[in-house]
């Protein structure tokens, strides 16, 4: 390679990260507003006062030095200097404490931002993508760790004036005390190395950033083994020694690499603009010395020559703070902008209710283009009725779900409220139509109250309706014998708290379903609602379910004939559309795909010598996507 093509990447690096850093500034501007223009203006004023009291102190003491040397009186000088150090001594916790609440502002903003962002900006589909998930890990990591933030950042960007203040104070003296060209020399120095010695830390800043999903995974591993999630599998399969060997091999894979990038980037660099930096001391000293200086002069260059010379460190106020915490905000900026780029917002369009039916024409859709999980699907859901989905593991059953909540959009065809494209329809307020329960429904570490109530939050204090849901879905003796009722905490986390078992926190997310519906939402769907109940719980479930549904537009995602055999109407999904479609006799007597899983069962049971599946539990066979039924 020759010297031309070693030296060209480098500019062109150097260039790239001129952009990057004048990037960054910008980014770094816009935190501005959320500390407030009236304790910047305070903060900078304070940097600026502090950054300038070392100065007057070596004034101060090199020319009282003088005067003291040639028997003129000192005290004026020396007056100067102690006032100067005072200043310093005690602006140092008045800068902290400002730092501190420029910090803490802008991190309140931005953690309101980011929650607002994942409630409201965000579409599930953009929140699904890898990328949007990896700059959210990114973010929150910053908030949990608190001191890598974006108010850190800023922060120490703008503690950084108390260090240039210092440098251009410093300069200025040398260039007064002993003339422009060590004064030049010396600045020189200082900004070679400052340059020399961020540029490899901003670097590294970036290189652990892309890190991240190595870091994470081994977290997750840590996790694993230490937290109580998994502690029963991992004694009953022996996957200690595993999960330990598996956690060196993890971390290693994130270390090394980490440790070599940290050679490159800081050995050689480092020493190169140190001895950079020690030479131009050297040279600055020298030429001071050609001067033929006095003793203020000498006394005033040495400590600014040593203090320019400072410059080739990483400030630990400011520098470590910029790099981390600049790049979680920028990951919050990132993550806005991937998610802003995927699917449509909240917010905007028609409001709709639907009266006669909810339809979906030809959709097609796929998590990648290439790959449509649904793909001319037809159906319709009669307003008033309920609807059953069977289909194998991967069928699109759940996807079918987030298209008709709005979540996803299809990439072809279309969802139609009474004939209105669900595209021109505001997505919030159409997912506020909807009561569901889904298979991964979550278990808040809340009071019971409010484990229903979320339902329909608004009405958090109609006890009697979550008493009332409570009772419909079998819990109302359990509840009868809880000490603290509606009050209970539903984790073992809290004094007086309970942890429930799958079937009964199945029945929870129910009853948060059926209290949505009492308050109006339309349409109810249940994605497995009976997967965690005993034979008994699904055998009251089955009872119920007309009641529970009656007169909602409903949709049912089962594998179990026992819940969907009731349902007004039942859909088979196969191969991204619908295959069949007809009450259970229908579709029993048709003699296809759903009378052929039906009569697996039934054999299955019958061969058990238990009843076939009807109110007794019961199931479609285990099959995945791919296999033909
Ligand atoms: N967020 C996602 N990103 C990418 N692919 C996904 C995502 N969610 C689901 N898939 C894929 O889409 C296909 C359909 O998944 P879906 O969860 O809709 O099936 P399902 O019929 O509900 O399955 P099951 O009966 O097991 O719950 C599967 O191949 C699945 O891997």
């Amino acid at each position: 390679m020759t010297t031309t093509d070693e030296v060209r990447p480098t500019l062109r690096g150097l260039g790239r990260r001129w952009r990057q850093r004048r990037e960054a500034a910008a980014h770094l501007r816009r935190l501005l507003p959320y500390a407030g223009s009236g304790l910047v203006a305070l903060t900078l004023a304070v940097h600026v006062v502090a950054g300038a009291a070392p100065v007057a102190f070596m004034a101060g003491t090199g020319y009282a030095l003088q005067r003291v040397v040639t028997g003129e009186p000192a005290t004026p000088w020396l007056a100067t200097a102690l006032v100067a150090f005072v200043v310093q001594q005690l602006l140092a916790p008045v800068q902290l404490v400002l730092s501190r609440k420029v910090q803490r502002r802008v991190d309140a903003a931005c953690i309101e931002r980011l929650t607002s962002f994942a409630f409201h900006g965000a579409t599930l589909a953009g929140l699904e993508r890898p990328d949007v998930a990896d700059r959210l890990a990114q973010a929150e990591e910053a908030f949990e760790q608190w001191t890598l933030t974006p108010g850190a950042a800023l922060e120490g960007a703008l503690a950084l004036t108390a260090r240039y203040v210092q440098l251009v104070g410093a300069v200025t003296l040398l260039a007064v005390v002993v003339g422009p060209w060590p004064a030049l020399a010396a600045l020189v120095v200082a900004l070679v190395a400052r340059l020399g010695q961020t540029e490899g830390f901003f670097r590294w800043g970036g290189l652990i950033r892309s890190f991240g999903p190595l870091r994470r995974r081994v977290t997750y591993v840590r996790e694993l083994a230490t937290g109580t999630r998994a502690a029963k599998e991992i004694r009953v399969l022996g996957l200690a020694g595993w999960l330990e060997d598996r956690y060196v091999a993890e971390n290693r894979a994130v270390l090394d690499p980490t440790w070599r990038l940290r050679r490159q980037v800081y050995g050689v660099p480092f020493a190169v603009y140190a001895l950079v930096a020690a030479v131009g001391s050297v040279v600055a000293l020298l030429l001071v010395a050609r001067t033929g200086a006095d003793v203020a002069a000498v006394s005033i260059a040495v400590q600014a020559v040593a203090l320019c010379g400072r410059f080739g460190v990483i400030f630990p106020e400011s520098d470590v703070k910029l790099v981390y915490g600049r790049g979680a905000w920028e990951a919050m900026l990132e993550l806005e902008d991937a998610a802003r780029r995927t699917g449509t917002p909240a917010g905007g369009g028609q409001v709709v209710r639907p009266d006669r039916e909810i339809a979906l024409r030809d959709v097609r859709f796929g998590y990648r283009p290439d790959r449509p999980v649904l793909d001319g699907l037809d159906l319709e859901l009669p307003v008033g009725t309920s609807t059953a989905l069977v289909g194998v593991n991967g069928a699109g059953k759940t996807t079918l779900v987030k298209v008709l909540t709005g979540m996803y959009t299809p990439d072809a065809g279309s969802v139609l409220v009474d004939g209105t494209d669900l595209r021109g329809v505001d997505p919030e307020a159409w997912q506020r139509t909807f009561a569901a329960t889904f298979q991964d429904f979550l278990r808040y570490e809340l009071t019971l109250r409010e484990n229903v109530a979320m339902g329909a939050i608004d009405h958090l204090d109609d006890d009697a309706g979550v008493t009332a849901e409570l009772r419909r879905v079998g819990l109302g003796a359990w509840l009868d014998g809880l000490p603290q009722g509606l009050d209970t905490p539903l984790t073992r986390a809290v004094p007086g708290g309970r942890d429930l078992s799958g079937g009964q926190w199945q029945r929870v997310a129910l009853a948060r379903s059926l209290f949505a519906v009492r308050h109006g939402a339309g349409v109810l769907v249940l994605d497995e609602p009976t997967a965690q109940l005993d034979a008994r719980g699904e055998a009251e479930f089955y009872d119920t379910f007309l009641d529970l549904t009656r007169g909602v537009t409903s949709l049912v995602i089962s594998h179990r004939f026992s819940t969907v055999r009731r349902a007004d109407r039942i859909v088979v999904l196969d191969g991204g559309r619908v295959t069949e479609a007809g009450t259970h006799d229908e579709l029993v007597a048709r003699g296809g795909d759903y009378a052929r899983m039906f009569e697996v069962q039934a054999r299955r049971f019958a061969a058990a010598g238990a009843a076939p599946p009807g109110p007794a539990s019961g199931g479609v066979p285990a099959r995945t996507e791919g296999e033909t039924p």
